[in-house]
């Protein structure tokens, strides 16, 4: 190291003298200009060394720390920071308290009173090389720090890990005891606050739990953290920071959880997530210096140009995971084609359910389909999903019956890498990949009770959270859920959660089921069999009379499905030439409730027999009759094998697995008396 030592380069150098002892100054003064040093003045206070800086800048400050008057060297070396005058402390106060603040500042050097003149020249001397390099030596020391500071950002490890290897990183340069850094966006919400527990040690603080804590709600919170980046990047010492505490109700609270006296907030928007917001918070009331604010300005480039890198990466991959699983949805979604147009039927019951899904498909609104198995209900979930304005994005599909207890959490909320074992891959679940659709939670009555309470959550607070994740995630998913069970007794019964019923039910539609629309058979079976012919190759000669007729006396316990499965069936066994009947085996499958034929039946002797009134039969019209004669002859079979018992353990209402007071209702629909002593008549 080479330090200017010659005399006469020392002339052009001019220095300030900031001591109250005048023999101790006057001394100073005569030992620097004998080695050829200018020496601008004496100041005695820190008000006079204030007024003789405004007449001319010294290149350097020699300074006391107690002075004349209230105001110390410490306090001058602030605002010699603030205009970038180097100093050195020349102190007879060596003792603790005084040598922490002295650390705080950012001092050339300092000298211990009484001093030889070899020490101050020296020290001087160091201090004008350091001052000649330091801009260079601090711009490289800024490129390692931003070399590190990307690093640490583009690190594969989750968020707070990252964040927290910044924080320590902006320690040694920006003090501080408090730190938090939070993005907000849209869609997206990553905050974390790191508490300084040690000298290197930190504690990780979830920003949702410290304010929920603290009693203010978390929209409050980081509106105010907005307002505050609103103001641009600022340091709030002393009375600043007491009244930026007086404005915002959430910084006073976290300034007196955690004793906090100044701070330094810095805002910057980065292109991709919007506003960022760091803020530095310290014990001291005047720790922050413009240098911190300055370094922070440099260093705001570098960073945004990291984040909207990352977060472009991070996108792109989690863009390509939803595709990879939109596309499988989609393939599956082909396979089943269903449209809304190939929902079949003119019935009065399914004209009503129209017009409840379309008063209902085009909003938001949650629907919670309900009807047996078989009914229709993804149908109708599809129909919902395609009237309303989600019909461009994907509706995804959940069969919380099928997935196993233990997967279905990160089946539906996702997980981040590592979260359990087995957990090798992060992945986003299906609530994220319907992010913008449609979500059609199928057999929701059989979600287990524990993840019953999470899909509330997420039903109230529209974010979900993945498994083993840190930050909740926003969603815009439209939730259509179905159920074949009573929901209502699943309650009652304490399977199923209330409020979750009454944040799903909030427009329940309740399908048919196939016997309460008996009017459609005939054209749904038509379409069934024309598709499976179509499928086939095959040419479709249409329905042999009876069997239109047996299909639409059966009582259908499977419903649609099981008429498709029965055509596709039927199809098969035919020959293409012969109009389409039910095979033998068929037949005995459908209607082994018939093996007891009707005229077999009136020969029966029973003891509580039934009687037909046929005149009431007569006034029904064409097929219409058709079909009702066939249905009463079948609940006439029915009730002769149960000896004219409807209720209880194999009674007719059970065997038809219909309620007993809907049977009783179709009986008399359909003309159909119980006498107690007459044998069967009319036959
Ligand atoms: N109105 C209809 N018109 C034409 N096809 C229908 C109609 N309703 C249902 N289907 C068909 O019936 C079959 C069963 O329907 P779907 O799977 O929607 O019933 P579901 O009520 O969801 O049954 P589950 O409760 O067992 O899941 C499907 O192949 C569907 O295409």
């Amino acid at each position: 190291m080479q330090l200017p030592s010659n005399p006469s380069s020392n002339a052009a150098y001019q220095l300030l003298i900031v001591e109250d002892e005048y023999v101790i100054a006057n001394n100073l003064k005569l030992m620097l200009q004998k080695a050829g040093y200018t020496i601008l003045g004496i100041a005695r206070s820190v008000d006079e060394a204030t007024k003789l800086i405004k007449q001319q800048t010294p290149d350097m400050v020699l300074l006391d720390i107690y002075l004349k008057g209230e105001a110390t060297g410490i306090d001058l070396s602030r605002q010699l920071e603030d205009t970038t005058i180097p100093f050195i402390f020349i102190s007879a106060n060596d003792n603790q308290r005084v040598l922490e603040q002295v650390k705080n500042t950012d001092s050339s050097g300092y000298i211990v009173k009484p001093f030889r003149e070899r020490d101050i020249l020296t020290t001087l001397e160091i201090a004008r090389y350091r001052q000649a390099h330091s801009k260079e030596m601090k711009l490289r020391e800024e490129k390692v720090l931003q070399v590190a500071l990307t690093d640490a950002l583009s690190d594969n490890t989750p968020w707070a890990d990252r964040l927290l290897r910044v924080a320590q990183l902006l320690l040694p340069n920006i003090p501080f005891e408090y730190l938090t850094l939070g993005f907000a966006q849209e869609k997206f919400r990553l905050a974390f606050c790191f508490h300084r527990v040690g000298f290197d040690e930190y504690e990780t603080v979830s920003p949702e739990s410290f304010w929920k804590m603290a009693g203010i709600p978390l929209e409050q919170a980081l509106a105010a953290q907005g307002d505050v980046a609103k103001q641009g990047a600022g340091r709030y010492n002393h009375n600043d920071f007491e009244s930026l505490c007086r404005k915002y109700r959430p910084m006073q609270a976290l300034a007196h959880t955690y004793r906090l006296e100044s701070a330094l907030v810095l805002a910057f928007t980065s292109t991709r997530m919007g506003p960022v917001v760091l803020s530095f918070f310290s014990r001291q009331p005047d720790t922050y210096l413009t240098r911190h604010l300055n370094l922070l300005e440099r260093l705001e480039q570098p960073i945004v140009l990291t984040l909207d890198r990352i977060f472009a990466y991070e996108e792109v991959a989690r863009l390509s995971e939803k595709l990879q699983q939109e596309n499988t949805y989609l393939q599956e979604e082909v396979k089943s084609s269903a449209n809304f147009e190939e929902i079949l039927g003119t019935s009065q019951p399914l004209m009503q359910v129209f017009n409840l899904v379309s008063q209902v498909a085009p909003g938001d609104t949650t629907v919670l389909l309900m009807g047996e198995s078989g009914t229709g209900k993804e149908l109708f979930a599809r129909a919902l999903h395609n009237l309303s304005a989600r019909k461009g994005k994907i509706m995804v599909k959940v069969n919380c019956a099928t997935l196993p207890a233990n997967l279905i959490e990160s089946e539906l909320f996702g997980h981040e890498k590592g979260a359990f074992t087995g957990a090798v891959d992060r992945r986003i679940g299906k609530f994220e990949v319907a992010q913008g659709g449609t979500i059609f939670l199928d057999e929701i009555g059989e979600l287990p009770l524990d993840l019953q309470a999470k899909l509330l959550r997420v039903l109230q607070e529209k974010e979900i959270e993945r498994l083993g994740g840190k930050t909740p995630i926003k969603t815009d998913v439209r939730v259509i859920a179905a159920t074949n069970r009573e929901l209502e007794k699943e309650v009652a019964d304490g399977r199923f959660r209330m409020d979750l019923f009454f944040r799903l039910s909030v427009f329940p539609i309740l399908l048919p089921s196939l016997q309460e629309r008996r009017g459609d058979i005939p054209l749904l079976a038509t379409h069934f069999a024309k598709k499976f012919a179509r499928r086939l190759g095959k040419p479709f000669p249409g329905f042999k009379a009876s069997t239109v007729e047996e299909l639409v006396s059966y009582n259908w316990p499977g419903n649609i499905r099981e008429l498709e499965n029965l055509m596709e069936q039927a199809v098969i066994l035919n020959d293409g030439k012969n109009p389409v009947a039910l095979g033998r085996s068929l037949g005995t499958h459908l209607f082994a409730a018939r093996e007891t034929s009707l005229s077999a039946a009136t020969q029966l002797d029973v003891s509580a027999t039934l009687n037909v009134d046929r005149a009431m039969a007569k006034d029904l019209p064409g097929v219409k009759q058709q079909h009702q004669e066939s249905e009463r002859d079948y609940i006439l079979t029915i009730l002769q094998k149960t000896n004219g018992r409807i209720r209880g353990a194999g009674g007719a209402a059970e065997l038809l697995n219909i309620k007993p007071s809907t049977l009783e209702y179709r009986m008399e629909r359909l003309g159909i008396r119980k006498t107690l002593t007459i044998k069967e008549s009319g036959k």
